[in-house]
């Protein structure tokens, strides 16, 4: 993920020598990023860290961290399930922290993204800047509404690829070949969400322009909507993914 966000800022004009890379296994940064296997001992306190390993790894991977951010720094987590509160006990110093949650659509600049955090203004008015190549940020009103944000934002994209490879595996059952309605159902879902985002209405709204009365969409809609089978297999898929972030906040914080 830290990477997608790399390639982000550095597509959007951020120069690479501002950057620095920690960490122990990646093959290699960026041209003009400089990588480091380990936290500089001697280094002066960056302006910015970003946490990106993954949360499992906070209590072992912290310490060689902490002597890096100090009270001009604003330290941005991505690790899902890692309270603000436990971030702080890491990191007392920090100027200010805050969680971010995108997907690897960040690369491209279109990420959605999740913003949670304690700071002031201006803290907050860098981190906007910081997210804007990355794509469309939204501050989180508290911080109960992270671990959904990660269902939705962070994990969605899964849910989606999972879907457009349901509707190719579905076309393949009923007589194309794998290959041509793999093709066929990414360009539709690419075109579909290119339209969506471009036009005024809602994506109900524009479903049920799809849908001639009594043609093929409705038909098919009909399968999806009976009984709320779409609406609630949405909705316990979220859930499950939410309820897990809940439950790795717990354990982070056992953690320490
Ligand atoms: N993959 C995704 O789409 C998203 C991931 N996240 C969060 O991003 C974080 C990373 O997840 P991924 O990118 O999927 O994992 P990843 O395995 O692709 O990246 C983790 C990176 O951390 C490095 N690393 C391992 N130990 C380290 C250490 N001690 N110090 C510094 N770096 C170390 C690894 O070499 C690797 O490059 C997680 O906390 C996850 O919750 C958040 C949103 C979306
Ligand atoms: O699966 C995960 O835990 C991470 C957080 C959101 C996307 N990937």
């Amino acid at each position: 993920m830290g990477g997608a966000m790399l390639a982000g800022w550095l597509a959007g004009g951020i120069a690479p020598e501002s950057f620095t890379v920690v960490d122990p296994y990646l093959a290699e940064a960026p041209a003009g990023v400089t990588l480091l296997r380990e936290a500089p001992a001697d280094a002066a306190p960056f302006d910015v860290v970003l946490l990106g390993f993954k949360p499992q790894q906070l209590a072992d991977s912290a310490a060689p961290i902490v002597p890096l951010v100090s009270e001009g720094t604003v330290l941005l987590s991505v690790l899902a399930g890692v309270d603000l509160e436990t971030l702080r006990r890491l990191f007392p110093a920090a100027r200010a922290i805050v969680r971010v949650m995108p997907n690897l659509a960040a690369a491209m600049g279109k990420s959605p993204i999740g913003l949670v955090g304690e700071g002031d203004a201006a803290s907050r008015a860098e981190v906007d800047g910081l997210m804007a190549p990355l794509g469309q940020a939204e501050w989180l009103t508290g911080e109960d509404r992270m671990d959904l944000v990660t269902a939705l934002a962070g994990s969605g994209p899964a849910f989606v690829y999972r879907m457009i490879d349901a509707l190719a595996s579905g076309a393949a059952e009923l007589g194309l070949p794998r290959d041509q309605a793999d093709r066929l159902a990414l360009a539709m879902v690419e075109g579909a969400a290119a339209l969506a985002a471009a036009s005024p209405n809602s994506p109900g709204e524009l479903a049920d322009r799809v849908a001639s009365p009594g043609g093929t969409t409705r038909a098919g809609l009909d399968v999806l909507d009976a009984e709320g089978r779409i609406a609630a297999l949405m909705t316990d898929t979220l859930r499950a993914a939410r309820d897990r972030s809940a439950e790795m906040t717990r354990e982070a914080r056992a953690r320490g």
